[in-house]
């Protein structure tokens, strides 16, 4: 297991580019399981998750071209489908969440899929009923596998139908809408996901021959077409790598640049950390975050204490409220964290504790942040990465810190941050990989 070492108190200054959209392009990857011809996608990610994703379709049969470092074409023209019953293939899909994507297309594709646990985060369950339930609507029957953690999918003549979510569940949409883009009829998803990574795999399908309409909302509209073909298609940059620089910036910043971030498809994320006194500037397409000597937390019009807390899009993601969890910690005021969709995500406050911050963990959903003003400096800190966005906030903590910390099992945060310490070293912070 690797481990970061970081000397603390180092300010960050110049210009960063962010990388493709981890959750986008674990969307858009499978969705080139749906056709026989060459899809290319420029923008991915070099992350360990997307690695791990590239090598997984590899091993159902997909034809891997590597172009660039973010260059890829996938053609699915000879899978492998006995292979998607082998344990071999049970034991990968459980190193990524985004194994869970390769469901949908094959289940629209070629009326079988297996389900395997998928892995990801451990930030409290990650349940699939919504992605099931999906299915299920369309025609599918599923049937777990005796004696293993494995459920088998069939459903050889999907029929478009009507259906409303239990819930906005990003890759349980973007499962969905891939089974039901080649269904028989017109399916209609009411309380889709709507975020822009499941808008840009609606469009990239659309790109290969679909009809889906009402991208964008939370009422799908998709008429079922009989093949699709191939398409190129551009990533998004990554609304949460953006989030975590311009946290980044504000802690220890000496005016850092954000290159090219689509503003656009940020949603709230600027204003959010608006809310906490942060000069968040919209330059063109960049953002620039001056130095901060000090910020100041808003409070709600009534005077009551402000909420940070997560929403289905276009409301703030959960992936972003451990990095403005660690923001607070230096602000001018005290802010309630809300962690609403996922119970086991605010753990790691523990350690943001022990290096000095002010914070209660009321229960696994809320942590009240009590800023310290910079009236007072973290001390370095021995930690270990729980989940991905944990570790960019303890990665964040600890380039704020006074002395050299210490950060184990950060595979985690290789999961979604592509050359990291590189990027960041180029900025002027002191961090190497052990
Ligand atoms: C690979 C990928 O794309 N992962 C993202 C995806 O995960 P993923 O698609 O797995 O997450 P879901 O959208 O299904 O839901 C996340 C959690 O929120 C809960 N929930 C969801 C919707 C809702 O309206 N109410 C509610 O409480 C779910 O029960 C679940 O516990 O979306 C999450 C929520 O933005 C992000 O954290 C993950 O980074
Ligand atoms: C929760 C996350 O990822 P995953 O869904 O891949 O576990 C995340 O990116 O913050």
């Amino acid at each position: 297991m690797e481990t970061f070492i970081i000397e603390g108190g180092h300010p960050l200054k110049g210009t960063i580019v962010p990388q493709g959209a981890k959750n986008e392009t674990l969307q858009v990857i499978c969705a080139s399981i749906l056709t026989p011809e060459p899809v290319r996608i420029n923008n991915v990610p070099d992350i360990l998750d997307m690695n791990n994703l590239i090598r997984l379709l590899t091993d159902i049969g997909v034809r891997v071209t590597k172009h660039a470092r973010n260059e890829y074409t996938f053609q699915a023209d000879s899978l492998n489908l006995d292979y998607l019953g082998s344990d071999e293939f049970v034991k990968k899909c459980s190193s990524l969440r985004g194994s869970v994507l390769m469901i949908g297309p094959l289940l629209g594709r070629f009326g079988k899929a297996t389900v395997a646990k998928p892995g990801g985060d451990k930030i409290g369950r990650r349940r699939l009923d919504t992605h099931f339930l999906g299915f299920s609507k369309l025609g599918a029957e599923f049937s777990r596998v005796e004696g293993r953690n494995v459920y088998e999918l069939r459903g050889e003549h999907l029929k478009g139908c009507k259906m409303l979510l239990d819930e906005a569940s990003v890759t349980g949409t973007a499962n969905i809408v891939m089974a039901a883009v080649m269904a028989e009829g017109e399916t209609t998803i009411y309380n889709a996901a709507c975020e822009p990574y499941i808008q840009q795999l609606c469009r990239m399908l659309n790109n290969m021959g679909a009809d889906i309409t009402g991208i964008g909302s939370n009422l799908l509209h998709i008429k079922g077409v009989k093949g699709l073909h191939g398409c190129e298609h551009r990533v998004l940059p990554d609304m949460i790598e953006v989030g975590s620089f311009i946290g980044m910036a504000a802690m220890i910043g000496d005016g850092i640049r954000i290159k090219d971030v689509s503003i656009e498809n940020l949603g709230i994320i600027p204003e959010t950390f608006r809310r906490l006194g942060i000069d968040v500037r919209e330059e063109g397409d960049d953002l620039f975050i001056p130095k901060h000597d000090t910020f100041t937390v808003d409070s709600f019009m009534d005077g009551t204490i402000m909420t940070l807390s997560d929403a289905p899009w276009p409301g703030l993601t959960p992936d972003l409220l451990s990095v403005l969890l660690v923001v607070a910690t230096q602000a001018n005021g005290s802010v309630l964290v809300h962690q609403k969709m996922f119970e086991s995500r605010l753990f790691f406050v523990d350690k943001l504790i022990d290096m000095g911050a002010n914070i209660i963990l009321c229960d696994p959903h809320r942590a009240v942040v009590v800023g310290l003003n910079h009236t007072k400096k973290l001390r370095a800190g021995v930690m270990t990465s729980p989940d991905i966005r944990a570790g960019i906030a303890m990665l964040i903590a600890a380039l704020t810190a006074d002395g050299t910390s210490r950060i184990g099992n950060i595979a985690q945060i290789d999961r979604g941050y592509e050359d990291i310490e590189e990027r960041l070293n180029a900025l002027g912070a002191k961090i190497t990989r052990q």
